[in-house]
């Protein structure tokens, strides 16, 4: 299931993001891709431990922390530290899948990545091509967005980065473990989730529909989460 999250910075927070990283160090982005991403990727990155990257990172854990739908959808367990990348005139990446395990920097643990999120910094106007192609069960996805805005998507989908043919697109990536590894059955409890909302305005909390909704929810819930 891919989710676009409108509005997940401010435009402050945008605005401050890009500012700052206007002034960061930039490296090439091979330096955190896996054997066979590092031969597909061209782009630029932060270092992944420079005072500004954890700086940076911080504001979006905490706008991932106060955004509903990033909770329903993700059910996340960890939050791998955000990255910052950018690909300037003729940067791509290439059809890839993303490693299926990463070591937390700073922390001697490792998680498992099973959604992969992209959060833009660039306003479309800004940049030509660098659409984020995502292979999903309906075919081929582009996707494109205002600055401010992310997009979830399965880590287990090949995905790529078209050639920027005009300006540069800057943007977070990341990946959450969620508590629930298995797409199908995340995707369930999100749209279970959005009935959940739906029924609550038509009905009271104590309404029949609502407590058996609820109950059904989180007894899903309990069977498939992984802690
Ligand atoms: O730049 C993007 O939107 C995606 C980056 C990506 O796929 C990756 O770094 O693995
Ligand atoms: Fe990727």
């Amino acid at each position: 299931m891919l989710v676009h999250i409108p509005n997940v910075l401010t435009p402050e927070e945008v605005s401050y993001c890009r500012a700052t990283l206007e002034k960061s160090e930039w490296v090439d982005g091979k330096v955190t891709a896996g054997d066979q991403s590092a031969k597909a990727k061209f782009n630029l990155q932060i270092p992944q431990d420079s005072a500004e990257g954890r700086e940076l990172g911080e504001i979006i854990l905490r706008a991932l922390g106060r955004n509903p739908t990033f909770n329903s959808a993700a059910l996340p367990l960890r939050v791998f530290p955000p990255l910052f990348n950018r690909y300037d005139e003729g940067m791509r990446f290439h059809t890839h899948v993303d490693n299926a395990i990463r070591p937390v920097p700073g922390t001697g643990f490792r998680m498992r990545t099973d959604v992969s999120s992209t959060l833009f910094l660039s306003e479309m106007e800004e940049y030509d091509g660098g659409e984020l192609m995502i292979q999903d069960t309906f075919g081929v996805q582009s996707v494109r967005f205002p600055a401010g805005d992310m997009v979830l998507y399965p880590s287990s989908s090949l995905h790529s980065v078209s050639p920027v043919t005009r300006g540069s697109r800057w943007a977070s990536f990341f990946w959450s473990q969620s508590m629930v590894p298995d797409d199908t059955q995340r995707t369930l409890l999100y749209q279970f989730d959005l009935a959940i909302i739906e029924t609550r305005k038509l009905l009271p909390d104590d309404s029949p529909a609502v407590l058996g909704l609820t109950s059904t929810y989180h007894n899903l819930l309990r069977q498939w989460a992984q802690l």
